[in-house]
């Protein structure tokens, strides 16, 4: 059995994460030469139609497709490699990351006093044997002013995350109540994931 595991990612929590459960990682980004940068915007387009759960489920699949090749243009197969996926969901309707402070404001606007869903997809592959698990988290944020919402919009926070903020950090002061997984929130549950790391053999 291997003693680390490559990690698919840009995300720090995810790292992060991976770090507190004692798993020794390694980045696997599209940054070696001679490496094809696989196009994000593609992999995380929504299907017509598709449910956010088969939605984050088989853009995690698409994301281990990715690395999986990666890992065999660089002549390593056989090495595990984890991907995971984070979708915010009002309803059926899905919420990406936010492409600029207005689209933020307009999430927010979305998420403020309602229920949403937080989904988090993580898959593993080694060798031709693949893993996925999904969690499911329920958050209710508080109703939230337009003053609240401008200043959380400046402060940064909601950039590069699904449905435009982040439970880890000053939006935790809007979160009235959540159920389900804090980590698969913010990018990777690490109950699911200690489960699927166990199938290949880590002991955990
Ligand atoms: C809802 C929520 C999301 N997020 C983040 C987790 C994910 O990083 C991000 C959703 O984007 P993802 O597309 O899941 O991941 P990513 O692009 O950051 O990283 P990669 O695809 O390379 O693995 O939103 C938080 O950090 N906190 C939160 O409370």
């Amino acid at each position: 059995m291997s003693d680390f595991i490559y990690l698919a990612s840009q995300s720090p929590r995810r790292s992060q994460l991976l770090q507190q459960l004692g798993v020794r990682h390694e980045l696997l980004l599209s940054n070696a030469p001679g490496d094809v940068a696989e196009d994000a915007e593609a992999i995380e387009e929504v299907l017509p139609g598709e449910d956010p759960q088969a939605y984050v489920q088989r853009v995690t699949g698409l994301k281990l497709d990715a690395a999986v090749g990666r890992l065999a243009r660089r002549g390593l197969p056989d090495a595990p490699v984890l991907t995971s996926d984070t979708t915010v969901a009002l309803g059926t309707q899905i919420l990406g990351k936010p492409a600029d402070a207005a689209h933020a404001l307009q999430m927010l606007a979305q998420l403020s006093g309602q229920t949403h869903t937080v989904l988090t997809a993580v898959a593993v592959q080694q060798g031709a044997q693949r893993w996925q698990a999904l969690s499911v988290s329920s958050v209710r944020f508080m109703a939230l002013s337009e003053a609240q919402m401008a200043a959380y919009v400046a402060s940064g926070e909601p950039f590069g995350k699904a449905g435009a903020y982040g439970i880890q950090g000053r939006a935790a002061a809007y979160v009235e109540h959540m159920a389900g997984s804090y980590s698969g929130i913010m990018g990777l549950p690490v109950f699911e994931t200690a489960q699927l790391l166990r199938q290949l053999g880590w002991q955990i």
